[in-house]
């Protein structure tokens, strides 16, 4: 039968068309009813709270889109507007409630509904995999348990040989920039240091930094940070987006750079555990006095060991575990050490004070630093911590809430589902915390200043189960570095304080570097 035309409005539409068009209009009229009632108890919470401006699909997106630099600088001002919350944010169509204040934070990292890293997380699975960092729950309590052992305070000073070693390599290294008066940057000399460390300490491989693998992870380290900047970028969501971005931008082969080095220490460390099983002497070694005594495995022979006790470790889980802490363990340590030791150029007299304290504890000499003295330097320790305070490497955490969870804030409950941003930059510059947030001021360490704060108002290795796993080892090697450093020279600077900006690409750094420059030591110490 002749479809029947007939005009509406100007169009002319067939009958089936007339019938359709309702049918699918109402289809998606019921769709977009259905979205909006499931996220009701969305809508409702984040119609009673402050935050940035939102629009459908992108949510606030177009506040972040730019630079890493403008990225902080929008972060910054958020944070400045809205603090102390807690306030929303919406990225993409996705609803996040940032909190501030220690005590909801306390609750958040500790609710075993907030241990699940949030789905934006899944960006930087490419560059961590599984690994410890970025694992879902079920997976990351079988490996945090099989793990924590290996970084266990009783083996601390085991490490102390390797950070004496790599720490001379340091200076040898440093002394090219004697006495010159054209600023370098610290980050070309500490960030092959921390990897190196990391890389015998945890993986008893020995790093040899001028190595070809050393630089090309270090350089598809620098490549890797614009894969966290899809977060922010909407349009790179879909994979086959980034991987055209990438390949556009010439860095489609990052990734397998990354895991080179990766993947050679795995081979030629199982090689070395296969062939020790088979003399079977991979735990036994004989000391000077000819004593047998026990030699602890490092991070990845015990990942070995738990593989041949059925662990069932795969080789992903492999590489991503060692990937993890091979970036965890040194980056984040290189960025604090870049930022303490240009502080402490800013700061003269901060730095004599510092130096003093070295000097008390260890000689003027070059006696070696043990495990007992480094605990004896607690000034050194509140110069790291201002510094981690002032410069979390970790700005933002996000937690993906598995159920309600309710916060003491306005009693709010956080809906299951949302994303929980806990903001240790914010905590951390929160006036009611720390009375000039803004300062550089070691004694908010001091012991009678720490305990008249909450617990929760020092974030830098976040706190709860999902807290940093190698937090000590990082306060020792960094005490370790920066008395080393401060032993052998004295560091300046042109630059102020407020000379600092900052970028966030994966973790927040020094917009423009660290430049120093470095003398020999000739002050003493003023105590002595
Ligand atoms: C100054 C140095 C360091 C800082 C500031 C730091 C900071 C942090 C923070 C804030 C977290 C929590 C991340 C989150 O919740 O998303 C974390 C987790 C982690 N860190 Fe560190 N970290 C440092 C050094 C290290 C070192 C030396 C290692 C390895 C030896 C390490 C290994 C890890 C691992 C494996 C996790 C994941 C823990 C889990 O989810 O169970 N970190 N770190």
């Amino acid at each position: 039968m002749e479809a029947i035309i007939q005009s509406v409005n100007g169009f002319r539409l067939t009958m089936p068309e007339i019938i359709a068009y309702p049918i699918i209009l109402s289809f998606f009229v019921i769709l977009w009813c259905r979205y909006k009632w499931n996220r009701r108890h969305f809508d409702k919470l984040a119609s009673s709270l402050k935050g940035p401006p939102a629009y459908p699909i992108i949510g606030s997106a177009l506040q972040f889109i730019g630079t890493p630099q403008k990225l902080m600088d929008s972060i910054l001002k958020i944070i400045k507007d809205y603090s102390p919350g807690p306030f929303k944010i919406w990225l993409g169509p996705y609803l996040g409630i940032v909190i501030i204040k220690p005590e909801d934070v306390q609750i958040v990292l500790n609710s075993s509904k907030a241990l699940q890293k949030d789905r934006f997380y899944k960006f930087i699975k490419n560059i961590f995999g599984e690994g410890l960092l970025t694992a879902p729950v079920d997976k990351w309590r079988i490996h945090r348990r099989l793990i924590t052992p290996s970084f266990n305070s009783s083996l601390l000073s085991e490490f102390f040989p390797v950070f004496h070693e790599k720490n001379k390599i340091l200076i040898k290294n440093l002394k090219s920039e004697l006495n010159k008066t054209q600023s370098f940057d610290l980050w070309d000399y500490i960030a092959p240091t921390t990897l190196s460390l990391i890389c015998q300490n945890a993986m008893g491989y020995n790093l040899d930094n001028q190595s070809q693998c050393g630089s090309e992870f270090e350089k598809a380290m620098i490549s890797i940070r614009i894969g966290f900047l899809r977060v922010v970028k909407p349009w790179l969501y879909p994979n086959i987006m980034f991987s055209l971005y990438l390949k556009l931008k010439g860095d489609s082969n990052v990734f397998n750079n990354l895991y080179k080095l990766p993947l050679k220490m795995i081979r030629e460390k199982k090689e070395a555990f296969e062939q020790k099983k088979i003399e079977n002497e991979s735990t036994v070694i004989i000391d000077d006095t000819n004593k047998e005594k026990k030699h602890s495995k490092v991070f990845l022979d015990t990942l070995f060991e738990l593989n041949e006790a059925g662990a069932n470790f795969s080789d992903d889980d492999f590489r991503d575990e060692v990937v993890t802490m091979m970036i965890g363990g040194s980056e984040t340590s290189a960025i604090t050490l870049c930022f303490c030791l240009l502080l402490l150029a800013i700061y003269p007299d901060i730095q004599d004070k510092v130096y003093d304290e070295i000097c008390d504890v260890l000689g003027d000499g070059d006696q070696k630093i043990t495990i007992v003295d480094s605990y004896k330097l607690v000034y050194l320790d509140q110069v790291l911590m201002e510094t981690l305070r002032l410069f979390p490497v970790l700005p933002i955490l996000l937690r993906e809430l598995q159920d309600d969870v309710k916060i003491v804030s306005d009693n709010i409950v956080l809906p299951k589902g949302s994303t929980c941003y806990i903001c240790p930059l914010a905590t951390h510059r929160n006036s009611l915390s720390y009375p000039n947030p803004n300062s550089f001021d070691p004694e908010n360490f001091a012991p009678e200043n720490i305990a008249k704060r909450h617990k929760y108002s020092f974030l830098g290795f976040s706190g709860g189960p999902r807290g940093c796993i190698g937090s000590k080892y990082a306060m020792l090697s960094m005490k370790v570095l920066v008395s080393t450093f401060l032993r052998n020279f004295s560091v300046h600077t042109d630059y102020t304080f407020d000379d600092i900006k900052l970028k966030l690409d994966l973790l927040l750094r020094s917009a423009n570097g660290y430049p120093v420059t470095i003398r020999t030591r000739t002050r003493k110490s003023m105590k002595k």
